[in-house]
């Protein structure tokens, strides 16, 4: 034993002996040199060719290693069986998944294969920085045939730049913004207000015809993967939506549905706080892509009937630099005008930016200048009409608590479920309830089990049914037309309370009954569906 241990001694010896050798008779550089030289070689018969992306650029931090970082994390990993590491970024809502140091992930793009290597070396001599750099070296090593080479790059790349913003923003919380500050800034010039945006509000909970609901779920998907479409098409990538109907039928639920099925900011334009065209194209400017864009109640914002007309100037107001705006006489010519709002929608500057939507609500299509209803203008004309059964099956689920359509029906037949069902899909249509109406009675009632608070809605249908059907016998008899008119300016005032101040606008749809409908409104809108 002790003989093998000597002789292992001596051959290590002879070793570093011949080490020595080397690097007295082999300067440094000749080594170096011919390290490079052998890499060259083994590079130039290999069949893959190699990209480094490292942590730091310099002294900053690479992008696009964050990307890839990002992009793997949600592609490439569940799979591949990879090592995982686990993060969650500050002010994200949810987790993120990253490649452990020293794993390998596979990935496929246009067809063809690619392998990423995460690499992580400990960082030799810091040396003088004036920022601390990261103790290990890190980068992520791509590897592609060289064949391949051509057709995937920089389209790969700029695929995974795509991905990874998508991922960021889906990660991040929505923002809601406000220009109630009129047309000052902030102190980064910025006319913007954000807040948090957590609407609950989302195609699931939303009541609607499940028809209409998918069409509008697939049309937003198509416009938010049309980036393709959009430029051979030539067409600006925007979409207007209009959403009108009685108060209550979810219009701005809509809208945050929206929001949050796409992952969009949302701009929330208060018209009567811009006091020009010229305010109006500044506030545009400033919205980033991948938002919507909302005016609300548009009708009663300014008076768009006239495209040439110029609305009453707004009231004076503090200015950026605290003095108050009196200019009466030159007022008239700065306040809005349609064209001017045509042109916030069409013109040429709303394309600066893409990936946009535009969403206006009214409660009274008929008031609306033909000029903002064309087509290309606002693509998508949405009713959203009183609470139909399909409708109703909705709210029954997400308000009483049923886990799905079997539930529903089985708990209809026992006892006299099947009749309070049957009822209630007979005198739904009669009643003329909103959304909002139906919510509220359910609310009201949800402590008191799920049949009984089906009854109770079934009671409220048939009286709602009973006073409409009296109240259209001696509307007729009266005066013929009166009814209608006279509910509608009830109906506005009752919202106009309502709405103000404006953190009570979600509020407003759930208080307001919203029965005295304009009948001709109304069948207009059926017509354009
Ligand atoms: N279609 C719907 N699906 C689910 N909930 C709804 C629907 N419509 C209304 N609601 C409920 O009623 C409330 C008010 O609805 P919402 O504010 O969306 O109505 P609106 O159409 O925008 O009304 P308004 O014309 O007064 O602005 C919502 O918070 C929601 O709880
Ligand atoms: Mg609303």
């Amino acid at each position: 034993m002790k003989e093998y241990w000597t002789a292992l001694a001596s051959l290590m010896g002879a070793f570093a002996f011949l080490q020595g050798v080397l690097h007295a008779v082999f300067p440094a550089e000749l080594r170096a040199a011919v390290a490079r030289l052998l890499g060259r070689l083994t590079r130039a018969f290999s069949p893959y060719c190699y990209f480094d992306v490292t942590e730091m650029d310099g002294m900053s931090t690479n992008e696009i290693y964050d990307a890839v970082q990002l992009y793997l994390s949600s592609t490439a990993a569940p799979a591949s069986g990879a090592r995982l590491s686990l993060s969650r970024p500050l002010n994200a809502s949810s987790f993120t998944f990253g490649l452990a140091a020293s794993d390998r992930v596979l990935d496929t793009f246009a067809g063809a294969a690619v392998t990423w290597e995460h690499v992580v070396a400990p960082r030799q001599g810091q040396g003088f920085s004036w920022r601390p750099l990261p103790e290990e070296k890190r980068r992520f090593t791509l590897r592609i045939r060289r064949g391949d080479r051509d057709k995937l790059l920089p389209a790969y790349l700029d695929h995974i730049i795509a991905a990874a913003a998508d991922i960021r923003r889906r990660n991040q919380d929505r923002l809601l913004y406000t220009n109630a500050r009129g047309g000052a800034m902030d102190a980064r010039g910025l006319p913007w207000d954000p807040v948090p945006f957590k609407h609950p509000s989302t195609f699931d909970t939303l009541a609607m015809d499940p028809a209409r609901k998918a069409a509008i779920m697939a049309d937003l998907r198509d416009f938010a993967d049309g980036s393709a479409f959009y430029e051979r098409t030539g067409r600006a990538w925007k979409r207007g939506y209009l959403l009108y109907g009685p108060p209550g039928t979810g219009k701005s639920s809509m809208i945050a549905a929206m929001a949050n099925f796409l992952g969009y900011d949302v701009y929330d334009l208060e018209l009567t706080e811009v006091s020009s065209n010229a305010e109006l194209r500044k506030l545009l400017m400033k919205t980033t892509s991948k938002s919507i864009i909302v005016i609300e109640d548009i009708d009663c914002s300014v008076d768009l009937t006239n495209r040439a007309k110029p609305n009453p100037a707004p009231k004076p107001r503090p200015s950026i630099d605290g003095t108050i705006d009196q200019d009466g006489g030159a007022g008239a010519a700065r306040s809005i005008t349609l064209s001017g709002l045509l042109n916030f929608t069409d013109g040429l500057w709303s394309c600066c930016g893409a990936e946009r939507i535009f969403v206006f609500t009214t409660n009274h299509i008929e008031k609306l200048d033909p000029a903002l209803l064309r087509s290309g203008r606002m693509d998508m004309h949405i009713f959203m009409s009183f609470c139909s059964f399909p409708a109703l099956r909705i709210l029954l689920k997400n308000y009483l608590g049923f886990q799905s359509d079997e539930e529903l029906d089985r708990l209809c037949d026992k006892d006299d479920g099947a009749v309070v069902l049957r009822g209630l899909e007979e005198w739904m249509d009669a009643a003329e309830i909103t959304p909002a109406d139906v919510s509220e009675v359910l609310i009201k009632n949800r402590r008191s089990g799920k049949a009984e608070a089906m009854r109770e809605l079934l009671d409220v249908l048939k009286v709602r049914a009973e006073n409409r059907r009296r109240a259209s016998v001696g509307g007729a008899a009266a005066a013929p037309g009166n009814e209608a008119g006279g509910g509608d300016t009830e109906e506005e005032e009752e919202k106009r309370a309502l709405e103000s101040p404006k953190e009570g606008k979600e509020q407003a749809g759930i208080d307001s009954c919203g029965d005295g409908q304009d009948e001709e409104a109304e069948a207009e809108a059926k017509k354009q569906l």
